[in-house]
């Protein structure tokens, strides 16, 4: 229990797992909270103060699956093992206790092993540190695949920039807890995020850990790195320090994430876009899920970052695009090189588990097999390939990295057909690839026959027919015998030869001299073999860790080629394609889908309506700004929405759903569609919806690409249009850039005939026998009415209800307020409007009677007072 509780003390924040022979054992509120959260029996064992201690246990072996549980329901886990074994222990005296320690701390953000990790998904580790200068800096890693990057952002681009990764847990300072951003980062992160203390994130303690971890005496070889990224990579390596608890840190060095050269997505509009997570949170629905071809898991997690980070660069994006039409104009090779990516393992990961001293002989089967795969996948490609593709298939092709295929082909050889888990089970060297083990594997299976031949013997010796040999762990080998036999066994001259062992129910067991001997051999034998393959598997490792270079660049080249080929197949399936990129802030779409509503349509056998679009920013070839119209329902928001998706889509590289797409490149897109309530964050739908539109109109630049959605809708009417109104006219005046507005206010229609470069467009429905029917067209103009009721009756509203409505709305259609247009349309045109009160009139009546030409100076000084009186309503 002292052993226990001065581990526990180091480790305040985590639950214990202490590991008591075959099983990892929790004690006091750790066993509590284990086991309300794994659904395990609590017991308890000894006493402390007096008190029972409340314990729990999860088998060694099956640990990792009570890990998983443990770490989804937001736990952290130390895991303390035994450093030595219990005859090691008693050498030091009979008294001695076994030695424990704490080998890793497993938490949400630090996951390397196949079964806690969604292998499609990425794994982000992040850290923050701010300058007193506005300025964040972001250390992102991923334990598992070794990945790094260190980059300063302006700390207000926090949000976006964070939500960017596959974030599985936040570092702060403990110092930072109480910052607006970090608070409201806490709003929209999934992730959890972990306080340490203010000193691990100093510039200072950075760079002492980045030259410890890289070997290096100074950091210039590094690059060019400042004060806040430096306190950031500190807090980073700090905490992948302690979690490791001592072993070294496996990371590549930091790299800078080209940031220029990225499309930036705050966080509202990638919800709202529904990129990789859909507003219902899970996967299903997501552009993500609906474009991924991919075959292998690393491929599907670069699938993922590319659509998180789609870039702005036209060279890198061209040469993604340049392998996806290679690839797509040959469809046998793009099945073949499939069909050889698909049996390729996960290289990324394994290879980072071995270095970690974490891996077994089945991640070393997975390197063998993947570097193996990609090399035949190399060969299907063959010639004539553009240069990224070329580059990929002269990587996977090993021609340049003969020693890794050397090694691929050894352990393809040396392992088993299905090798086990854990070095220590044994059991995974071929035949044949060792001459020392197949020898001991000789002696100790002859060994196994004689024993087996035993037992004929014995049974001729003694006469007994149903005597057997037989083995457990307790005993080892051992003779047994039905107990109605046993007597003759007990007595001279055959108890000179058969050692009484144990006396059960129906059975007696004995043992010989000869047997004992045997199973000693056997015994020693085993353990060489076993010695023997743990010698053979940390020379692998230490193979591994030489090319850990090369295999990572080979690990790279799998998934690139694999999004490449994901990207050819989706594109084949949809009738995507190339889009045409224009160094113009111009979008011009023929025929553009939706690839989420059309996939949902499909599979319920109905079609999707394509639609044209075409914006340029300077107003030359089209507008720049477009107000879309229509009906409820008709079509509007996955219109808007399909645009945005074009973008992002165009950008990460892939093919686009259109006829044809002519891009100019965009520095972010935005995004404000429906209205959702965050009272989690204490704000209503409008205050949301507010926040989100004030984000677009101070951020919006020529190059933005933005889609807003019935704006103002959340208000009363008149504010809602006064709203609208102002931000259709931001965004046409001073932001400038391409954006599409939806909305139910027909007023605003009348705002494309004033600025120059709006115009309007509607979709189309059509009334017949009563009833409403969506064309989901777009056409030029402005919808001629909205058809609110029609939709209504549409969704069911009871009949009196729906006639009622009609009647209410011919009614006000005929009313003046309704009918006459309003006059905000007047009040804007100049000036800006004056606020009419019964007050502000009765000034303007007096004025308007005033005659200033007859009046002496004291009339006009009373003129004043009076309108001074009439203005406080006096
Ligand atoms: N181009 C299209 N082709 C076929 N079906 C479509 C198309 N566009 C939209 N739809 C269908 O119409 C439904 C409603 O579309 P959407 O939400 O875009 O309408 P809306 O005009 O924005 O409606 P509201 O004004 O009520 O928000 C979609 O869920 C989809 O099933």
């Amino acid at each position: 229990m002292a052993q226990y509780l001065s581990i526990k003390a180091e480790h305040p924040g985590a639950l214990l797992f202490f590991r008591m022979g075959d099983f990892y054992e929790l004690f006091f509120q750790d066993a509590v909270e284990a086991a309300s959260i794994l659904d395990i029996t609590l017991t308890s064992r000894g006493e402390h103060d007096g008190k029972p201690i409340p314990m729990a246990g999860v088998p060694y072996h099956a640990a990792e699956g009570y890990l998983a549980r443990l770490i989804k329901g937001g736990c952290r886990v130390a895991v303390c093992e035994q450093m030595e074994t219990p005859a090691e222990a008693k050498k030091r005296g009979s008294k001695s206790i076994v030695q424990r320690g704490v080998v890793r701390i497993v938490t949400p953000g630090t996951l390397t092993e196949d079964a806690l990790l969604p292998a499609r998904q990425g794994q982000a580790l992040a850290a923050i540190a701010f300058s007193g200068a506005g300025e964040a800096a972001l250390a992102v890693c991923d334990v598992s695949t070794g990945a790094f990057d260190l980059t300063a952002i302006p700390a207000a681009r926090l949000g976006e920039a964070l939500l960017a990764w596959p974030l599985s847990e936040l570092v702060i300072s403990a110092d930072d807890a109480d910052r607006p951003l970090i608070l409201e980062a806490r709003g929209f992160l999934s992730a959890p995020i972990t306080e340490r203390p203010g000193r691990a994130a100093t510039a200072k303690s950075g760079e002492a850990l980045l030259k410890e971890v890289f070997g290096l005496a100074a950091l210039d070889s590094l690059g060019d790195f400042s004060r806040v990224e430096f306190a950031a990579a500190g807090l980073l390596l700090d905490y992948v320090k302690l979690t490791q608890a001592g072993a070294p840190i496996r990371l590549r060095a930091p790299r800078r994430p080209d940031t220029g050269g990225i499309l930036l997505i705050d966080p509202a509009t990638r919800a709202s876009l529904e990129i990789d997570r859909s507003i219902s949170g899970g996967r299903d629905g997501t552009l993500l899920a609906v474009i991924d071809r991919t075959v292998t898991a690393p491929g599907a997690r670069l699938l993922a970052a590319r659509l998180a980070r789609p870039s702005r660069s036209v060279s890198e994006i061209t040469s993604r695009y340049d392998a996806v039409s290679h690839l797509l104009g040959d469809a046998g090779q793009l099945e073949d090189v499939r069909v050889r990516l698909k049996s390729a393992p996960d290289l990324e990961r394994a290879v980072m588990r071995l270095n970690l001293g974490r891996g077994g002989p089945r991640d070393m089967a997975a390197l063998s097999k993947a570097v193996l795969s990609g090399a035949e996948a190399a060969g299907v490609l063959g010639r004539g390939l553009p240069p990224r593709l070329a580059e990929v298939a002269e990587t996977l092709g090993l021609s340049g990295a003969p020693s890794v295929r050397a090694f691929a082909e050894d352990l393809a050889r040396a392992l088993t057909e299905a090798p086990p888990m854990l070095a220590r089970d044994g059991g995974f060297i071929a035949q044949g690839w060792d001459v020392a083990l197949d020898e001991v594997r000789a002696l100790r299976d002859g060994s196994r026959r004689v024993i087996a031949e035993l037992q004929a013997k014995y049974a001729d010796q003694t006469g007994i027919n149903a005597l057997k040999v037989k083995f457990n762990n307790v005993l080892g080998y051992f003779i047994e015998v039905p107990a109605a036999k046993a007597d003759p066994m007990l007595r001279a001259p055959l108890s000179a030869d058969f050692i009484h062992r144990q006396t059960m129910a129906g059975a007696v067991r004995f043992s010989t001299h000869e047997l004992a001997d045997l199973a000693g051999r056997i015994g020693r034998a085993e353990d060489e073999a076993k010695a023997r393959e743990i010698a053979i598997f940390e020379a692998f490792c230490a193979k591994v860790e030489e090319l850990t270079g090369p295999l990572a660049v080979i690990a790279a080249a799998l998934a690139e080629l694999d999004v490449a080929a994901s990207h050819a197949v989706w594109a084949a399936e949809t009738g995507a394609v190339r889009p045409a990129l224009d160094p113009r802030p111009v979008f011009e779409a023929k025929g553009l889908r939706h690839p989420v509503v059309e996939a949902a349509l499909r599979k319920e056998g109905k079609g999707f309506t394509a639609n044209d679009l075409h914006l340029d920013a300077e107003g030359n070839e089209g507008a720049r700004f477009l107000l879309v119209t229509g009906p409820n329902m008709a079509g509007k928001s996955t219109y808007l929405r399909q645009s945005a998706l074009a973008v992002i889509l165009a950008q990460a590289g892939a093919f686009v759903p259109a006829a044809s797409l002519r891009l100019g490149l965009s520095d972010r897109v935005f995004s404000r569609v429906g209205a959702s309530d965050d009272l989690a964050r204490g704000r209503s739908t409008f205050m949301v919806e507010m926040v989100e539109t004030a984000a677009i109109l101070n951020q919006a630049t020529p190059e933005s690409f933005v889609i807003l959605d019935e704006v103002g809708r959340g208000t009363a009417t008149w504010d809602g249009l006064a709203i609208a109104w102002a931000a259709a006219e931001h965004l046409h005046d001073t932001n400038r850039c391409r954006a599409i507005f939806a909305t139910h206010y027909h007023e605003l229609t009348d705002l494309a005939a004033r600025m120059p470069a709006a115009s309007n467009a509607s979709l189309k429905a059509r009334e017949w026998k009563q009833d409403l029917i969506f064309l989901h067209e777009v056409q030029p103009g402005p919808a001629d009415r909205s058809y609110g009721v029609q939709v209504a009756k549409l969704a069911g509203l009871p009949r009196a209800a729906v006639a009622r409505a009609g009647q209410i709305l011919k009614k006000l259609e005929a009313g003046p307020s309704a009918s006459e247009n309003l006059p905000l349309f007047a009040m804007v045109a100049e000036d800006p409007a004056p606020e009419f009160s019964p007050e502000s009139s009765a000034v303007i009546e007096a004025l308007a009677a005033a005659d200033p030409d007859s009046l002496t100076p004291r009339e006009a000084l009373d003129l004043v007072y009076r309108l001074k009186d009439l203005s406080r309503g006096a």
